[in-house]
């Protein structure tokens, strides 16, 4: 379960990237972030591990403060999240199983972790979570061989090797060519089903979000304008909420919600 409360994140610049958030994400959901470029959606994943510090509010992951939380605590919690990102963020001159490990890192002394050494069963737990996305084989290619798509399912991989409760996906699909798309978006919701790790995805497209979330969550300007199951965040409902019609060419080329 993740719970947002009254969250506001304002930039050093002055830029707020947030506006007084309330959201709670039940453990085992699949909820997309939608909304045009600049609404909001990265500093909210960010803000919900911590990647940055909120400047209100607080932020609640299965009941424990992230927001306050230091040192081995914060570790703890933070254990609990596996990040995907648009770039994929492998280390690129490295093989596909050392990246899977690094989910392991967390579980480990510095030192161990430094010199390499995984025990075994980490070892199996990470040709497991390959096997899961379907790319046991490249196991020991370099990173950096891999298409995108492949580069992509290695970083679900990783965080499931990490034992991750909760995915926060960054636009894991923006640099994916369509059929790329399916497949990661596909391997995203397996594991939500399989596994019940509850999953936020933002995402550009509105019909992606249809396709896959049960929950659509639309942001402007640093604020949930929509919440709601797939069923209410039809063309219409976008429509009155953006102040403009919604074209199916939008739906499959450009961002869709109305400007920040
Ligand atoms: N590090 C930063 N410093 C200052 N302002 C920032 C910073 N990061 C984001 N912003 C601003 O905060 C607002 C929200 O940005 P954010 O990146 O969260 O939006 P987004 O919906 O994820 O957009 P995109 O689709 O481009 O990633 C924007 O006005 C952006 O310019």
């Amino acid at each position: 379960m993740i719970e947002l409360r009254n969250v506001s994140k304002t930039y050093l610049n002055g830029t707020k990237g947030l506006n007084n958030i309330n959201l709670t994400i039940p453990a085992g959901e699949f909820v997309a972030i939608v909304g045009l470029s600049g609404a909001g959606k990265s500093t909210l994943l960010r803000s919900i591990n911590r990647l940055h510090d909120i400047s209100e509010g607080n932020i609640l992951i299965n009941g424990q403060s992230i927001t306050n939380a230091k040192g081995s605590r914060l570790r703890m919690i933070r254990r609990n999240i596996g990040m995907i990102f648009q770039s994929f963020n492998l280390v690129k001159r490295t093989t596909v199983l050392r990246n899977v490990l690094a989910g392991r890192v967390g579980y480990h002394s510095t030192l161990r972790t430094i010199l390499g050494r995984f025990p075994q069963k980490d070892i199996d737990l990470a040709f497991e979570s390959l096997d899961r996305v379907n790319i046991a084989e490249k196991a020991y290619t370099r990173a950096d061989q891999l298409s995108g798509g492949q580069q992509q399912r290695v970083a679900i991989a990783r965080v499931l090797a990490q034992e991750a409760q909760i995915i926060l996906a960054d636009e894991p699909v923006a640099s994916l060519d369509p059929l790329t798309t399916k497949q990661v978006m596909d391997d995203l919701k397996k594991i939500n089903m399989e596994l019940g790790i509850t999953t936020i995805v933002n995402l550009h497209f509105i019909d992606l979000a249809r396709e896959y979330a049960t929950r659509i969550i639309g942001l402007r300007a640093g604020e949930v304008v929509f919440d709601g199951p797939v069923s209410e965040a039809t063309d219409e409902r976008f429509a009155e909420i953006y102040g403009r019609p919604i074209h199916q060419d939008e739906l499959l080329g450009e961002p869709v919600l109305g400007g920040v």
